[in-house]
Parts: structure tokens; C-alpha cells; sequence
């Protein structure tokens, strides 16, 4: 479903992703666990095009996205680290414009952003300005946007940023519920141990290169580790 190959990309005299190859398959909720500076944020913006890798390929359910950029970004849904809403315009109206931007009819596009507000809750907000939500409830309309054009792939950076401990739970249960049952593929970037330890697969970045990737107790044992958290500790510090 997403697939780079030998991914490179370099700031000037520094690489910021080295030779990165990644294959991630559908129905899998993959966490992309690194510490600061690995080069998590500077993967998801090759990986939505906002910056060319300097080597390498990158491929979104089977579209190359150096070929054919419009299909591969079509199916990718995204949360980066900063929001990014019109904080003068209403939760709906926020969504509703994602939701023209991607052609979605507007019968489509309303019945799923009442579904998605009111799987997090944020339903009886819809016609407040985002400028009056809390941090927490901005994240929560920013992952409703993410997912409004039910992307393949969704790319998660940092999501859980603001949010409280019911939000957080909240917010995992709808995710893992929709690669189940949809089989949504997601990338969930963190640096958060404790987040990564409920995905089904965990990618240890660290100096843009791939240190471990299985399982999380895989890659505590891979790290050499009685834990995850240990083995990331003492092999990323
Ligand atoms: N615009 C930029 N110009 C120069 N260097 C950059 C730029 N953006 C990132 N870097 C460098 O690239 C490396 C990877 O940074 P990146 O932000 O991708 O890491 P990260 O894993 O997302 O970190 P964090 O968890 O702190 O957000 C770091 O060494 C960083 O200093």
C-alpha cells in the first residue's frame, strides 16, 4: 500500500532520511517511533510531496508519486505536527472545504463529517469557530479532515499532541476500528513509547536510517532491550 525505496534526503550538507526503504501493506497500523531529529516529519513531507527526496522512490497503493503525483496524493490523508485549519471559519465549514478540494458530492461529504465528529465527539461543534475550541478538540477536527476523503494511507504526525487520555483512547479506537474493518494502512509517527507498544508493527527510526522494525516486543528484543522503551533508550540516546 506504501512502499519507499532507498529513500535519501539531505538539508545541505545533512541527510535527513538515508536510504530509506519501507513497505507498509494494507490493514496494518504501523508506528514510526523515533527520537527527536530521526527524520519522521522530513519523511511525511517527502511522502506528501512537499519536498522531493533527493534519491529514491516512493509508491502510495500503487501510484509512483514521482509519475503520477495526483494518484498517489489522492490516497493519502494526513495530520502534520502543526495545525493547519482557518481558524476563523466553523469545524463544518473547515471540512467541507477539504471535502471540495477533493470532489467529494456534498450528501458524501456531510454524512461522513457527522459520522467521524461524532465518533470523537466533537459533533455538537460543528457550527463553532475553531478559534473557540480547546488544543485538543483542533487536533481531533484535523484528524476528521484527514480521513474525509477515506485515503488508503493515512499519515499520522505526532497526532496525539493536546490530547487527553479519553481523546487519545478515543482517537486509537476509531483508528484501529477502521483498519480492520476498511483496511486503512497507518503511519503513525511518535516518539511516545507507550503509543507505539499498541501498534501492529513498529519502524525504529533513528539518524534517518531504519534500526528495527517487527512487532514491539520484536523490536525490544532487537534492540536488546527487556522492554521496548529500554531497548529504544539505550540504542537511540
Ligand atoms: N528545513 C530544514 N533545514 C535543515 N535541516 C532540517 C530541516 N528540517 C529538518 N532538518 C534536520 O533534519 C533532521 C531530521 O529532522 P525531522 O524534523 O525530520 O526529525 P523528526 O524525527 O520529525 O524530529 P521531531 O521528533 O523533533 O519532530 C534533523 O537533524 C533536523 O535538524
Amino acid at each position: 500500500m506504501l512502499r519507499t525505496t532507498d529513500l535519501t534526503k539531505r538539508y545541505g550538507a545533512r541527510t535527513a532520511l538515508q536510504s530509506l526503504s519501507l513497505h507498509l501493506p494494507a490493514g496494518q497500523f504501523a508506528a514510526l517511533l523515533g527520537p527527536n531529529g530521526a527524520g519522521k516529519s522530513t519523511l511525511f513531507q517527502v511522502l506528501t510531496g512537499l519536498f522531493a527526496a533527493d534519491a529514491g522512490e516512493v509508491e502510495v497503493a500503487g501510484h509512483s508519486l514521482r509519475r503520477s503525483a495526483a494518484a498517489a496524493l489522492r490516497n493519502i490523508g494526513v495530520v502534520f505536527q502543526q495545525v493547519a485549519l482557518d481558524l476563523d471559519l466553523s469545524i463544518r465549514r473547515n471540512l467541507l472545504f477539504h471535502a471540495d478540494l477533493h470532489g467529494l458530492p456534498r450528501r458524501l461529504a456531510l454524512e461522513r463529517i457527522a459520522v467521524a465528529c461524532a465518533r470523537l465527539n466533537i459533533d455538537a461543534d460543528l457550527e463553532r469557530k475553531v478559534r473557540e475550541l480547546s488544543g485538543g478538540n483542533r487536533r481531533k477536527v484535523e484528524l476528521v479532515r484527514a480521513g474525509l476523503h477515506a485515503p488508503a494511507v493515512l499519515l499520522m504526525d505526532e497526532a496525539t499532541v493536546g490530547l487527553d487520555p479519553k481523546s487519545r483512547q478515543d482517537l486509537l479506537a476509531a483508528l484501529v476500528s477502521d483498519v480492520r474493518e476498511r483496511g486503512l494502512c497507518v503511519l503513525w509517527a511518535t516518539h511516545r513509547v507507550e503509543e507505539a507498544e499498541q501498534a501492529d508493527r513498529v519502524l525504529v527510526l533513528h539518524q534517518g536510517r531504519l534500526l528495527a522494525d517487527g512487532t514491539p516486543a520484536q523490536v525490544g528484543q532487537e534492540l536488546g532491550g527487556r522492554t521496548l522503551e529500554a531497548g529504544f533508550i539505550a540504542r537511540t540516546a
